[in-house]
Parts: C-alpha cells; structure tokens; sequence
C-alpha cells in the first residue's frame, strides 16, 4: 500500500486577499502558492505593501483568504491556533508590564492548558518522533536567549533588544509547531541585530519549529533562512523563491564569505526586478 506524503507544515493555494471595494480596491494578495516542509526557516522580503504581513495574518488565521485555501498541517489556521500550534511575535513585544520575564512567558503554559490534546496527528506524529511533546524548560530557553541575568526583571526595566528576546522566548515556550516573525527585529540597532539572529537560530535548532520569518534586510535574510521568498507589490505576488544552501550552524564570520554576499546579490537584483516588472508599473 502506498502512503500519502505528510502534508505540508504550511500550505497556500492560490490566496488571494483583497481589501476595501470599488475604486479603494487594493490586492494584497493574488494566486499565492507556497508549500513550507515541516522545520524550514523562511524569510519572506519585499517592498513595503507587498503583502507580507498579510500573509503571516492569513498563515496565522487572523484573516481569512477572499479565495483559494490556507492551511496549516492540513488543518484549517483556526483550528491551528486553537491547538496552539502557531506562535506570532508581531513588530512590538507586548509584553504584561505588571509581570516578570519568567512570569511573562510562563503564562501562555497556565493558561493554555489541555491545548496539545487538539493538535492533529500530523503535527503529533513529527513531535512524538523528535521527542519535543514536553514542556519545555522555560527558564533554560531564557538561558538560550541571553536572558539568564534578566529573569525576574520587569520589562520596563529591559532594553528594547531583551524585551524583543522576552517575546520570542515566550512565543516558542509553547512549542508552536509554526512560528510566525513579523520584523522582529526593525526596530533594534546592527550589533543587537545579529547578536539576535544568533540567539534566534539557536532556539530555532533547539524547538524544531518551521519558521516563516517576515523582514527587509537582505543579509538578515540570507544569514537565518532555508528558504527567501521574494515579494512584489501590486498585486501582493510571489516573484522568487531562493534556496540558501550555505552550512548551518551560520556565525557572524559567514557574513563575510563570498557565496554569502553572492545570495545578497541574487535577492536584491530579484527585488529589483519585481519593482521594474510590467504588472508593477502598470499598476503603480
Ligand atoms: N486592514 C487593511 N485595510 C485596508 N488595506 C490594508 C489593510 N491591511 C493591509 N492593507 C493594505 O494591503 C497592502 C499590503 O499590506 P501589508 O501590511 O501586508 O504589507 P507589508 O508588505 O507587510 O508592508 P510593510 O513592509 O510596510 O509592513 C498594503 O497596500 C496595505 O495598505
């Protein structure tokens, strides 16, 4: 008997997401295709409205497609999220201000409860096999994250690069089988830039979660991803999907090489090409 292929961590078929009506119109999204195998690390870069938040609102299920289908180990996002199985760290932290680091991102645990009986056999099968169905350790992932000396300090007492950490810990602390990263890191300086996307790697290896890593810096990219989709605006489209075959683990050293400048180079000529195709300048 020949067994069907697991399915897809993440899979879009032809998505298309408008908003407004009538002359306020706008594309946001148009025949997206996009199939993300279970573990991968996906950046997605474009210029600004070409629809990637959008598309981590529809992975996420916050929004819903105007047509073709999303879905997250063959189940529908909604039913995804309510097993807690897609973690989200949007731009800005939010994080409780009245409570500590490790009381931050110890709730999701106390309050989500019961959630792991949800999730379907896809996504159980692949964490009973790699052993990561238990709690995790929450205050060695603080650890991991730089975040050991920080633990019972309240946010407004952290930097915005710690408060950034404190969010994404949080967010992997329920073991998401999908983590969804809306430029987390936009607002932080270079040094804590790539301090960050090492730490970030390291707890990406640790929970085995697929990634879907929304940013604009292009070397940010190429360092952390499998995989670098390309994006254009007008309609929001798909124009490039890159494979980044450089060796993990990736230090800062690896910035420097000449195969990791030749993938820069590659992703922003594709950029500049989404900008100056017909469909683009006809609708800009
Ligand atoms: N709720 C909304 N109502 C109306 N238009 C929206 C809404 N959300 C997004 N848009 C429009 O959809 C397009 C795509 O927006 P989106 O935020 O997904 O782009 P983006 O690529 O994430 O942009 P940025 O890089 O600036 O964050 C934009 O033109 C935006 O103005």
């Amino acid at each position: 008997m020949t067994q069907s292929p697991p399915p897809a961590a993440i899979s879009l078929t032809n998505a298309r997401r408008i908003y407004g009506s009538g002359e306020t119109e706008m594309v946001a999204l148009n025949g997206v295709d996009l199939d993300i195998a279970p573990g991968r690390f996906v950046s997605v870069i474009g210029p600004s409205g070409c629809g990637k938040s959008t598309l981590l609102r529809l992975i996420a299920g916050l929004e819903q497609p105007d047509d073709g289908a999303v879905s997250v180990y063959g189940v529908t996002p909604e039913v995804a999220c309510s097993a807690k199985m897609v973690g989200l760290v949007p731009q800005a932290p939010a994080l409780l201000p009245w409570l500590n680091v490790l009381q931050n991102v110890s709730l999701p645990h106390k309050i989500n409860k019961g959630a792991d009986k949800k999730r379907p056999a896809a996504a159980q099968a692949i964490e009973t096999a790699s052993g990561m169905s238990e709690i995790p350790d929450m205050k060695e992932l603080l650890r991991l994250a730089g975040l050991g000396e920080a633990m019972h300090k309240l946010p407004a007492e952290l930097s915005g690069g710690m408060q950034q950490r404190t969010a994404i810990v949080r967010a992997f602390g329920l073991r998401p089988d999908v983590m969804l990263l809306d430029e987390p890191f936009s607002a932080l300086d270079e040094f804590t830039r790539e301090s960050l996307q090492e730490q970030l790697l390291d707890l990406w290896d640790e929970m085995k979660s697929t990634v879907v890593f929304v940013t604009h810096s292009v070397s940010e990219a190429v360092r952390l991803s499998d995989t670098v989709i390309v994006m254009a605006p007008n309609p929001g489209r798909i124009v490039d999907v890159i494979d980044i075959e450089l060796a993990r683990p990736r230090s800062a050293s690896m910035i420097k090489t000449a195969a990791f400048h030749q993938y820069e180079d590659l992703i922003r000529e594709s950029l500049q090409n989404a900008w100056r195709s017909p469909e683009t300048q006809n609708a800009a």
